[in-house]
């Protein structure tokens, strides 16, 4: 094929592309304003805009129904931000995020609410809790563990001292640059970071460094990224999306030492209720007696009902010297779920229910 005839062949395909994309703005406008109709509805009703059961029910049909070239993830991440955009419309909401901006925290938040909805990063947990507690921030995205290291605890001893639900579940993988003004490893004497970020590229520095490097933990990796910016011999580990929105150029990139690696993130809302999507997940905090047994009668009666649990975590309720404990525990099912009541129904005053949602991992 000659030059002039791929460029007229390239010329035709790009007056189709441009046809079809008249099409799917007019489909998505059409979209938008049935949007606004179910937004008015749910004003006038005064129920909740998210439903991400809804939104699940609407990814899995289309997931079955293609037959093109767009995969599962693919769909899911076209539809994820039209829904976003989608509930803007209905009612701009504002998110609250344990920050700084770029923090893995924020991809997380965006990753469910989208490019164009109203962020807020806050400096630590108990503030992004305390944001959606006094209705500053309609939902509020913090870490709850790393497949790595563990939970997180502080927001689990936070979910138990606050009245807010979990709305939603989102796990990302978490991946670390090394960045500095320096071109050659040689010439870095400082790394600045998060303490996990070091604990999570342990084997990376160790073979990259030696012995021969000072490890600085500080707040947050953005911290990191501007005193890497500013100093002679220092190096930040943070978020490859830090390093670039900062001008600080890379290193060495994907350096954590386990290729799965993942943090899981809860969006907590304050008077929340999902109905059932099918695939629910359910979190409760427990508060069991100091007898012999309590904690084995409690989790039989889950295994009599037969419900799978997924994560059990104790923590201690901090009153008192006799060292009682909270148990933290995730299980699969919704609690309007028949065994679920009657469990529940049979240990009502020990049971906090911190929500049920879309079981994501
Ligand atoms: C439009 C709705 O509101 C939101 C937006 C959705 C959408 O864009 O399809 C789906 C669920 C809700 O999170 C709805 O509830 O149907």
């Amino acid at each position: 094929m000659s030059t002039s005839e791929e460029q007229e062949l390239l010329g035709s395909m790009r007056d189709r592309i441009d046809a079809i994309d008249n099409q799917v703005l007019a489909l998505l406008n059409d979209r938008m304003e049935v949007v606004r109709q179910v937004g008015e509805l749910k004003k006038n009703n005064k129920t909740v805009i998210y439903r991400p059961e809804r939104e699940k029910s609407i990814i899995d049909r289309l997931a079955k129904r293609s037959e093109g070239l767009l995969t599962r993830p693919a769909i899911e991440a076209i539809f994820l931000e039209v829904f976003a955009i989608s509930r803007n419309l209905e009612l701009p909401e504002k998110v609250a995020f344990l920050g700084p901006e770029f923090s893995f925290t924020h991809q997380a938040a965006e990753s469910r609410f989208g490019a164009l909805s109203e962020y807020w990063a806050l400096s630590s947990i108990p503030k992004v809790f305390e944001a959606v507690d006094t209705g500053r921030a309609r939902f509020g995205v913090v870490p709850i563990e790393n497949n790595q290291e563990g939970s997180v605890n502080e927001t689990i001893d936070l979910l138990g001292n606050y009245e807010l639900s979990i709305v939603a579940e989102v796990a990302i993988p978490i991946h670390f640059a090394l960045a500095s003004t320096h071109d050659s490893h040689h010439s870095i004497k400082k790394i600045y970071s998060r303490d996990i970020a070091f604990k999570q590229c342990k084997s990376f520095i160790e073979e990259t460094f030696g012995e021969d490097i000072e490890l600085v933990p500080v707040n947050s990796t953005s911290k990191a990224v501007k005193l890497a910016l500013k100093e002679e011999g220092a190096a930040a580990l943070c978020p490859r999306i830090a390093a670039n929105q900062n001008r600080l150029p890379i290193l060495f990139d994907n350096v954590e030492d386990s290729e799965d690696n993942f943090t899981r993130f809860l969006i907590l809302a304050k008077d929340f209720i999902n109905q059932k999507s099918g695939r629910d997940k359910t979190t409760i905090l427990a508060k069991l007696s100091a007898k012999p047994g309590a904690l084995a009668k409690f989790l039989q009666d889950f295994y009599d009902a037969g419900i799978n649990l997924t994560k059990i975590e104790s923590r201690p309720a901090k009153k008192g010297k006799n060292f009682k404990y909270l148990f933290y525990i995730d299980f699969d099912g919704h609690f309007e779920d028949e065994n679920v009541r009657e469990v529940f129904l049979s240990h009502s005053k020990r049971i906090k229910l911190l929500g049920s949602y879309v079981k994501m991992c």
